[in-house]
């Protein structure tokens, strides 16, 4: 490993339809991952639990901090000394007004605590092609802010699937200063397969930042299929580590963090924002 690099772990997972059984299914992975050396731990989108229904879903929904996974997970990162990007749970909102729940990232640190979190701004409500529709604004309070967050390592900025297509959303971390940017999914075939790679290059090359990519993969409980090849890319947009497949397991890279500020030195493109009037 470099002198000085960061081992990063993502966990490449398949989650069932219960949080019970997603904690089941994390829980290894994440110390397989913590085994092999990794200080930050990475799970995708969703790691709660993958439920397209929502009576089914509002079942199992629980506020953050009674969350099985939430709750398992910090409990997990204090026991291996490891912290933890929580890709996304499904809990409940915290807001009145508003029955639906947040799809919350969550960070914790070595001794457990959860330090930062982040509901998904975008949501996806689209129509595939294939006839694949989602309506996640159904079930799904979209956040309102981004997020940074300091880290030992490096600061991160938080973003969660479809938040990938928003290159403002991203040029706003790096401007805030985020060196490695996570990006938990639970990406469709179809679209995984058009758009995944190229998309998280894309985002690593114009914000000179590491893209964090932990991805769920393969036929889930609840119908839904998911893309997988979780991956690392470095900011000057080259894949440093990548799963070709859709099985659960663990990715590890060693992040170079200086490699953060060379690749903004070579194209400083961050800097070179203009203001413009709106095309006419
Ligand atoms: O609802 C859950 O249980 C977990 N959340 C998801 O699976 C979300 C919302 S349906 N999926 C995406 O955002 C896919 C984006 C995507 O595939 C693209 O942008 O192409």
């Amino acid at each position: 490993m470099t002198e000085g690099a960061v081992r990063v772990g993502l966990v490449q997972s398949r989650a069932p339809a219960t949080p019970e059984a997603a904690l089941a299914h994390l829980e290894p992975l994440v110390r397989e991952a913590s085994e092999q050396g990794a200080r930050l731990i990475l799970t995708p989108e969703a790691s709660n639990m993958m439920q397209r229904r929502r009576e089914a879903r509002d079942l199992h929904l629980a506020d953050e901090a009674d969350d099985i996974v939430a709750q398992g997970l910090s409990r997990l990162a204090a026991e291996l000394g490891v912290w933890m990007l929580v890709g996304s749970v499904v809990v409940r909102s915290g807001r009145a007004e508003d029955d639906r729940a947040a799809n919350r990232s969550l960070l914790i640190d070595d001794r457990g605590r959860t330090v930062a979190r982040y509901d998904k701004l975008h949501v996806f409500d689209v129509d595939l092609p294939n006839g694949e529709t989602y309506r996640e604004s159904a079930t799904v309070r979209p956040g309102d802010g981004a997020v940074v967050a300091d880290t030992p390592f490096a600061r991160l900025g938080l973003t969660i699937c479809y938040d990938l297509r928003f290159p403002q959303l991203f040029r706003s971390l790096a401007k805030a200063g985020a060196e490695m940017i996570a990006v938990p999914a639970a990406f469709t075939v179809p679209t995984g397969r058009a758009h995944w790679e190229t998309l998280l290059r894309a985002r690593a090359i114009e914000t000179g930042a590491f893209i964090l990519a932990p991805a769920q993969g393969g036929e889930h409980e609840d119908g839904r299929a998911t893309w997988g090849r979780s991956m690392v890319v470095d900011p000057w947009g080259e894949v440093i580590a990548r799963r070709d497949d859709d099985a659960p397991g663990v990715l590890i890279a060693d992040l170079d963090m200086s490699a953060v500020g060379r690749a903004r030195q070579a194209v400083p493109s961050l800097s070179h924002d203009r203001e413009f009037l709106p095309p006419r």
